[in-house]
């Protein structure tokens, strides 16, 4: 059977550091850091998302600016909103979740965020710095994955890893990171011709599809670290719903090395760094 990452414990661990942090520094400061979050319609990952966001932000000492928006926002109202959050000195990040409603452009709203307040780093001037190996303010999901990694000591250097998946979000910065890591990096995604193959080669093996329990046995290879980014609510016959991630988890843990579980997985890893991204944003703040 696999060993488990637990991303809950570990999660947990950067609390408490960023906790300590946070007092010793407020007090010089006069305020405390302030995370503010735009979310438009009604997305369950995102709900998920945002509820366990506030109660971190609440336990570490963050201050949360959440506005929640119909989901006929106009592109302008938006863009508007970050140009306030922007302005807002008690605002050290800003994250707009995703995906956006149809009718809006995602990709020209991230470009409205400040560069140095882009708590989730997909604003184009920090995804240029992953792209050239510099430091800076990197997308949370992956800079989740990779430390989990890193706490488990996990060597990486000249491993096989695949990505399936290759969303701005995670597919595409989760390449590069593992790519900064020295591992040999394929991206495979829905036009993909012999995904199972591809991904039973991988020592690393990343799920992010969106597509609840699509990774099985057979893309598995004997050994191999499975991280599940994955978060899916299915409803089962009763109508109760529970979270379940891309991997088959029953069919997946007997053949893996490593494997990480949804809920406890990714999911607190990715709150963990969003709270570091914001604190870092607010040191670097004069
Ligand atoms: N744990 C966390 O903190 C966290 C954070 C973010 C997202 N998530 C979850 O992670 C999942 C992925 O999120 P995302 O934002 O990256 O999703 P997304 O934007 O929908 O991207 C999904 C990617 O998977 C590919 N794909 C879809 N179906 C596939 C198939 N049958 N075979 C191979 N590739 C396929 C797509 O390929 P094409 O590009 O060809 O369409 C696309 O590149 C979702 O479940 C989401 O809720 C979790
Ligand atoms: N801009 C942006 N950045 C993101 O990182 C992001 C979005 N948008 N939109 C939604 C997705 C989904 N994301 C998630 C979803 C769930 C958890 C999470 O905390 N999951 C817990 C759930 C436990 C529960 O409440 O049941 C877990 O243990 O997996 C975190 C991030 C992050 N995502």
């Amino acid at each position: 059977m696999a060993n488990l990452l637990d991303g809950k414990t570990t999660a947990q661990k950067i609390q408490s550091q960023l906790r300590e942090k946070i007092k010793t520094l407020e007090p010089q400061r006069g305020r405390p850091p302030g995370l503010a979050v735009l979310m438009v319609g009604d997305n369950p990952a995102s709900a998920v998302y945002v509820r366990n966001k506030e109660k971190s932000c609440e336990r570490v000492g963050i201050a949360s600016f959440g506005q929640h928006f119909p989901a006929d926002t106009s592109q302008e109202e938006l863009k508007e909103a970050i140009a306030n959050l922007n302005e807002d000195d008690r605002v050290d990040g800003i994250l707009v979740q995703l995906p956006l409603p149809e009718h809006l452009d995602a990709v020209s709203l991230l470009y409205e965020i400040a560069p140095h307040k882009d708590a989730d780093g997909l604003h184009p001037m920090n995804l240029g710095g992953l792209v050239r190996g510099e430091k800076g303010l990197r997308s949370c999901t992956p800079a989740g994955v990779m430390r989990l990694l890193e706490e488990y000591q996990i060597p990486l250097a000249g491993k096989r890893a695949v990505v399936l998946g290759r969303s701005i979000l995670v597919g595409k910065p989760m390449a590069l990171m593992l790519l900064e890591a020295n591992c040999t990096v394929t991206v495979a995604h829905s036009r993909t011709e012999n995904l199972e193959a591809i991904a039973s080669e991988a020592d690393i093996l990343i799920a992010a599809v969106g597509r609840p329990e699509m990774v099985g046995a057979n893309c598995i290879k004997p050994g191999a670290v499975v991280i599940d980014v994955g978060i899916n609510r299915l409803e089962d016959a009763n109508g109760k719903s529970r979270l379940v991630g891309d991997v088959d988890f029953q069919a997946a843990e007997p053949i893996a090395g490593y494997i990480t579980p949804v809920p406890g997985g990714i999911g607190p890893m990715t709150v963990a760094m969003l709270l570091q991204n914001t604190v870092e944003s607010y040191q670097k703040r004069i």
